[in-house]
């Protein structure tokens, strides 16, 4: 299948605010259709990454296209025609509090300068697409949360932008309500073919939204690419974070390998892991485990404890030789 062309495209972004580099030669294709999501410990840059993809910020080098076009740079109608491409979603959803749903996503049409008729037969059809096509003419106080949300979500695509920016969407939200608005966004995506990107300090957003992600760590891109392959694809920083091992006994005598399962058709589970260093002779513990179901496929991380050194270093070999992305732990 060829690949589907970037919709978003970074290249070599960098923004300086005085002494501080907050983002740096970030370069980053988000193809279209995709929901990406962008995690980094605070500091990291994703704010600062955000309003470089909306204009609000101008690099201070490098280029930003969205659909083609290119945003850095832009100003005044031209920017703000720009803008009209990405919808953007926030934490707090800041609905106006005089205005019912329907008011609300009807809001973006009226600045556009929408005729009546069409403002109310988009309302209409938005609001069924969210859920709440029987809260139309409720007022945002007589919503819960997750129906604040759903409203901002359904003004954010009121002008049918292609682009849905998500600013931690669902972090003042509990999990029920946090994974029924992410089923949405799916769901959104697969309808309208928009292409999502989601920031997040939650890993199980990630997990549970994601086709790909990216880590920011100081305003440098740490670590990049889907979903999949980022957790099975050995010992990593995003495979630390997404798929997160309860830590092993510090008083363990023996060596640490560490193994991430999902990437290898023969050896699938712990119990094949175990038997694969059974008919080599090589007696293995299991110390730690994480499995987890990423878009479907069974994934994993597993620290297995063996003798020693000699001993982690001919299961390394073992294991890669199947497959499997296995590293001696430190
Ligand atoms: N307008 C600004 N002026 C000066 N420094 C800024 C400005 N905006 C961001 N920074 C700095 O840039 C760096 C990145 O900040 P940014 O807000 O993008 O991080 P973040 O990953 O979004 O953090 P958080 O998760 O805490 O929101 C930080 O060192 C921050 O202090």
């Amino acid at each position: 299948m060829p690949a589907r062309p970037p919709l978003i495209r970074l290249s070599g972004v960098s923004k300086q605010f005085g002494s501080v580099r907050a983002l740096e030669d970030i370069s980053l294709e988000i193809p279209a259709g995709e929901i990406h999501g962008i995690v980094g410990p605070s500091g990291a840059g994703k704010s600062t990454l955000i309003r470089c993809l909306t204009g609000l910020e101008p690099p201070t080098s490098g280029e930003v296209q969205i659909a083609g076009t290119r945003i850095d740079g832009l100003r005044g109608a031209a920017l703000r025609r720009a803008r009209r491409s990405i919808g953007m979603v926030f934490q707090d959803v800041h609905l106006l509090s005089s205005r019912t749903a329907a008011g609300n996503v009807s809001h973006p049409l009226e600045v556009a300068g929408a005729g009546r008729a069409e403002r109310e037969g988009r309302v209409a059809e938005l609001l069924e697409l969210v859920g709440l096509a029987d809260r139309a003419d409720s007022y945002p106080a007589q919503l819960s949360g997750g129906q604040q949300q759903r409203v901002g979500i359904a003004r954010a695509l009121a002008t049918r932008p292609p682009v849905l920016l998500c600013d931690e969407p669902t972090s003042a939200l509990d999990a029920e309500t946090t994974r029924q608005i992410l089923d949405l966004l799916r769901r959104l995506r697969d309808r309208l073919g928009i292409t999502v990107v989601v920031i997040t300090h939650e890993p199980s957003v990630v997990r549970e939204a994601c086709d790909s992600v990216t880590l920011l760590d100081r305003g440098r891109v740490a670590q990049s690419g889907g979903l999949l392959d980022v957790v099975t694809s050995g010992d990593t920083p995003l495979a630390r974070a997404l798929v997160p091992l309860p830590p092993s006994d510090p008083d363990r005598a023996g060596r640490l390998v560490a193994v991430s399962l999902g990437g290898s058709a023969q050896v699938r589970s712990a119990r094949d892991v175990l038997a694969v260093l059974d008919a080599a002779g090589i007696p293995a513990e299991i110390a730690a485990a994480t499995l987890e179901t990423i878009d479907g496929h069974r994934v994993g991380r597993l620290q297995l404890e063996v003798a020693d050194s000699d001993a982690a270093e001919r299961v390394t070999d073992l294991l890669s030789g199947q497959g499997l992305a296995a590293e001696v732990a430190a």
